[in-house]
């Protein structure tokens, strides 16, 4: 059964636009000019309880539009939304308290207290007994490894530290669903491997609701069975995430740094930049076992430093696009 569902949900901007000048200003301030932004168009989901979704799509696809639209912070210009059997627009309230939201560039932390204050205060405003705020902050403490953290101001935290916080905050009041929307942005390779353990931890243990947005695609390949991407405001595709997988992401982007100057001659290999001793190849998993390569690659030399990426999730819906024979023109303004 769906316990998130939106039907046909279009968000509109009105933008004031401005002529460059002092002429441009003042006839802005005596005739305002207005431009619309479609940010989403038409989009209809479900989700049900207990999934792990994650919702991805390049920069200004309109995720975090829909995410305050399913949080009730925005309006939609049209469309239903029901979470839990509420209407997020007009039971914004009663829905705060069955629902978690973390948005990763925005901190829901004081920032000049340290998380253990503003855990009691956000206990005390989803009106929980004190002694179930104290059992809880136990348990997220020890979950999200904060301990050390409780006592430090916000200010204080790296991004990493803040961000697990920031989780178990949201987690307080034992939201059905939460809401993360780019948790991992900006974060290393190592925090980013650790909030996504987290999240999965979460899921499986309290069968929590998680509707992720991201534009990695290594978020969605390692805690979700479902993904939709949008572009442009619209869903470009809703599917499992081995089929997606399967069909668009074998692609991986292998850096590989050596001591001394190599030549790299491998009829499976696609040597996208080489320096003769930093290359850059990209690698079909599913025509070329990962291992294997990475073995004979370190037999050609010394490594000094290796990485494997997924390709930006860009390319991987311009692959989307060519298999469904959309055309080309996926990053232009639709
Ligand atoms: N308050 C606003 N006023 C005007 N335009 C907005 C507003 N919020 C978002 N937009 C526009 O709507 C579109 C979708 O933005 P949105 O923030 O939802 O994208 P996103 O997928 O979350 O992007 P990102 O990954 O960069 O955060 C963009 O063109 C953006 O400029």
């Amino acid at each position: 059964m769906s316990i998130i569902s939106a039907k046909n949900l279009s968000k509109t901007f009105q933008v004031k636009t401005k002529e460059q000048g002092l002429k441009g200003s003042l006839k802005a301030m005596v005739s305002p000019q207005y431009k619309e932004i479609q940010a989403v168009k038409n989009i209809s989901l479900e989700v049900a309880r207990g999934e792990v979704l994650a919702f991805i799509g390049p920069n200004g696809a309109g995720k975090s539009t829909t995410i305050k639209m399913l949080t009730g912070i925005l309006h939609p210009t049209a469309g239903e939304i029901n979470v839990l059997g509420l209407n997020p627009t007009t039971d914004r309230r009663k829905l705060s308290y069955k629902i978690g939201t973390v948005f990763g560039q925005k901190s829901q932390l004081w920032f000049h207290l340290p998380p253990l204050d503003s855990f009691n205060l956000l206990g005390r405003i989803y009106e929980m007994e004190e002694e179930e705020i104290k059992k809880r902050i136990s348990y997220l403490t020890e979950l999200f490894e904060i301990e050390d953290l409780l006592e430090t101001p916000v200010r204080k935290l790296s991004l990493g530290q803040r961000i697990r916080c920031e989780i178990a905050a949201s987690l307080l009041h034992k939201p059905e669903i939460i809401f993360l929307d780019e948790p991992t942005i900006g974060l290393d390779v190592v925090v980013k491997q650790k909030i996504r353990d987290l999240i999965k931890t979460l899921s499986q243990e309290s069968q929590t609701t998680i509707f992720l947005t991201s534009h990695d695609a290594g978020d969605i390949e390692q805690l979700c069975r479902r993904a939709i991407i949008i572009n442009h405001g619209q869903i470009v595709l809703n599917e499992s995430v081995k089929n997606l997988k399967y069909n668009y992401m074998n692609q991986k982007v292998i850096d590989i740094k050596y001591a001394e100057s190599v030549t790299i001659d491998h009829p499976e290999l696609k040597v996208l930049k080489s320096k003769g001793y930093a290359v850059k190849i990209e690698i079909d998993s599913s025509k070329c076992d990962i291992d294997n390569t990475i073995s004979d690659l370190m037999k050609l030399g010394k490594v000094v430093d290796i990485t494997i990426s997924d390709p930006p999730l860009e390319e991987i819906i311009s692959g989307i696009y060519q298999e469904k024979d959309i055309g080309g023109g996926y990053l232009e303004k639709a």
